[in-house]
């Protein structure tokens, strides 16, 4: 559980009046997440999650918060954040706003950066089926299409150059076998992204950290009822990336077999094709997935030692397991066409 920054009842129930959500009736330190500091906040008119921003800044988080209103604009299941009626949102081609402009859905709470968004309904799936990966892939595939007319542009701040940037800084604590697996996949994806096949790859903006526990499905459906996916949050490692990385990561962490790290063909074949119903992958894509899922696999595996050898304070913390992304990585890397049996019943249906 992670509450880096201690809320008082008063400044918070002052923030939901100001937003017009009528009077605070709790404040709930949320156990889970390791980045920011969560809180959920019943009001007078209903449920919402309070975030403050531990690490990101009031310049770079208009991009998430204007992401999310935009994709809950276009009917995906996203929380929408709520404005503060005071501030004017800027007017003009969202490329010509300074990063440094007021915007109405950026709050400040004990000296932190804030925003408040609606609690989505349901629980997060962590033992996922096949028809949970299927509903999850259609989805990713719709939020992909609905970024396309999004007019704001901020890299994935956890990309490539924050990867060669942090790896120098976790090696010290790593041993011999792990620190050649990490330079060399190093190595290997920034040759990779220079290469023409993954600049031809479609890009926009990606959500990059969709994991079971940034997704929930309804609770309220009969037993028997196929599972529906009613929210996705947690947006802020959102970038513009390409879309293939946000296909890996999720088949990375839905598509698994957790234990051995290798993909699960069913749940990979489901998710697939149901991303593939929304969106079709083209040829450069079908190509890449491979690198993609090892790009996927090295990310998270970086930043999990980095958050594991070097923690920030926080009064309820508890970081993941950096060696589960190790093995994935050794697994995509020693199998890289694993995924071909789970790419050709995709072919077969499309
Ligand atoms: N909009 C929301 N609706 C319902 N629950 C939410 C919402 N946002 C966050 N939560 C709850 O808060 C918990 C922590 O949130 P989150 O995953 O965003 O933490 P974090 O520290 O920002 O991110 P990370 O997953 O990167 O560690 C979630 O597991 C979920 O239970
Ligand atoms: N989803 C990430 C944590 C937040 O970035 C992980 O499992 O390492």
């Amino acid at each position: 559980m992670a509450v880096f920054t201690e809320v008082q009842f008063g400044e918070a129930d002052a923030l939901v009046q100001r937003l017009g959500m009528g009077a605070l009736r709790e404040l709930r330190g949320i156990e889970g997440g390791i980045e920011n500091t969560n809180y959920f906040a019943t009001t007078e008119s209903g449920e919402f999650v309070l975030t403050l921003f531990e690490r990101l800044s009031a310049e770079q988080l208009p991009y998430y918060l204007c992401l999310m209103k935009h994709l809950a604009g276009a009917g995906l299941p996203v929380p929408a954040p709520v404005a503060d009626p005071a501030v004017a949102p800027p007017t003009g081609h969202a490329l010509s706003i300074p990063a440094q402009a007021p915007c109405e859905l950026l709050h400040s709470v004990a000296g932190k950066p804030a925003a408040l968004v609606q609690k989505l309904s349901g629980r997060s799936e962590l033992a996922p089926t096949a028809a949970h990966c299927a509903e999850l892939g259609a989805t990713l595939a719709r939020m992909h299409l609905a970024g396309r007319d999004y007019p704001r542009i901020q890299p994935n701040l956890r990309g490539l150059p924050w990867w060669n940037e942090t790896a120098p800084v976790v090696l010290p604590y790593v041993d011999e076998a792990q620190s050649a697996l990490l330079r060399a996949e190093l190595a290997y994806q920034n040759h990779v992204a220079e290469s023409s096949a993954y600049a031809a790859l479609p890009r926009g903006p990606v959500h990059a950290d969709m994991f079971r526990d940034n997704v929930m499905f309804a609770t309220d459906g009969d037993a028997d009822a196929p599972p529906r996916l009613t929210g996705v949050f947690d947006f802020y490692f959102a970038g513009t990336d390409t879309w293939l990385f946000d296909l890996a990561v999720c088949l990375n962490d839905w598509a698994i077999d957790l234990p051995s790290g290798r993909h699960d063909a069913a749940r990979a074949d489901a998710l697939l094709v149901a991303y593939e119903g929304v969106r079709a992958l083209n040829a450069s894509e079908r190509a890449l997935l491979p690198a993609m899922l090892r790009a996927a696999a090295l990310r998270f595996w970086i930043s999990r030692l980095w958050d594991f050898h070097l923690p920030r304070e926080a009064s309820m913390l508890k970081p993941h397991d950096p060696t589960h992304f190790e093995r994935v990585l050794r697994e995509r890397a020693t199998h890289p066409h694993a995924i071909a049996h789970v790419l050709e019943p995709v072919m077969a249906a499309a």
